[in-house]
């Protein structure tokens, strides 16, 4: 009996084992017009193994929190830790995914990926043999040879994908890592995205402003409210798993993307109103 209850007790904090937690954390900037609140009071957490993403209107601060998980800028108030450990700087448990071009030109695919374990020492048939790993992961296989510049955006980005889960890291933070690409390219990426989470299980914060791509991927939905940015409301996606881009097309999906997008309108009409008033005073 009392082996059985201790069983269910470490089941029970096996199943609730969080990654990622994000506690009160308000980020101000000043700047020549005064003080602007980018982030205001946010608190989320993000479970082991759990798939969230965090999607707000244009300047409601989503790149801010990116940057304050990262560990890229400092002087926030609240506390952000990860497996209970307060993070002060990068921490290596996060892996970062840039929305912006950060492949190496003038490294081959397979270079590219194994470069962190380069960096730590790796001998080069270990390093080509964990990197052909997650080459195949992201479908890259057959491209290993190629240089970025002979690959599509989207293969670029999927490049830059497994070179940082080359390192194995606790939590996987991307930050509109599919923003340049068309809508077609985005679902079909996130199938990728999605075998990848079904494979490794891997603790995912994704930043996006794609309604389609955060219910398609994501096991909870973080809305966030127009600047100061501040957690609207947070959506779970009971959409069953393992989940691939057909998805898109059924009626609870449809019903999902309105739930998303009635919050984020009202938003995003916000900044739109705010963004013409400040244009209105600048011609005035
Ligand atoms: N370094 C900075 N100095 C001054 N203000 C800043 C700075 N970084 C961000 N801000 C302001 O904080 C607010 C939030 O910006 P942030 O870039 O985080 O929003 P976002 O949601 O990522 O926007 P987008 O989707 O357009 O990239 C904006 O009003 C922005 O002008």
């Amino acid at each position: 009996m009392a082996a059985a209850t201790a069983k269910l007790r470490l089941a029970a904090s096996a199943a609730s084992e969080t990654d990622l937690v994000v506690d009160n954390v308000s980020m101000h900037f000043d700047t020549r017009e005064g003080r602007v609140t980018a982030v205001d009071g946010m608190s989320f957490s993000v479970e082991r193994g759990e798939f969230v993403s965090i999607i707000g209107p244009s300047g409601c601060g989503k790149s801010t929190v990116f940057n304050i998980l990262g560990g890229l800028v400092g002087g926030y108030e609240g506390k952000v830790s990860v497996s209970g450990e307060t993070i002060t700087g990068p921490h290596p448990s996060i892996g970062m995914v840039f929305q912006e071009e950060s492949t190496f030109p003038w490294r081959t695919v397979i270079d590219n990926v194994a470069f962190p374990l380069e960096v730590k020492g790796v001998a080069k048939a270990e390093r080509y043999d964990v990197a052909r790993k997650f080459i195949d992961m992201v479908g890259l296989a057959g491209f290993e040879q190629r240089y970025p510049a002979e690959l599509s955006g989207g293969m670029r980005q999927r490049v830059a994908i497994a070179r940082t889960l080359v390192f194995e890291p606790k939590i996987l933070l991307m930050d509109e890592p599919f923003a340049a690409l068309d809508e077609q390219t985005r679902v079909l990426l996130g199938d990728k995205v999605l075998a990848i989470q079904q494979e490794l299980k891997q603790t995912t914060l994704l930043i996006t402003h794609n309604i389609t791509e955060a219910v398609q991927l994501s096991d909870r939905v973080v809305i966030m409210t127009f600047r100061p940015g501040k957690v609207k409301r947070i959506v779970n996606i009971r959409l069953p798993r393992p989940r691939q881009g057909d998805v898109v097309g059924s009626d609870a999906f449809g019903r999902y993307v309105a739930e998303i997008w009635n919050d984020l309108r009202e938003e995003a009409s916000r900044g739109m109103a705010e963004s013409e008033a400040g244009a209105r005073k600048g011609r005035s």
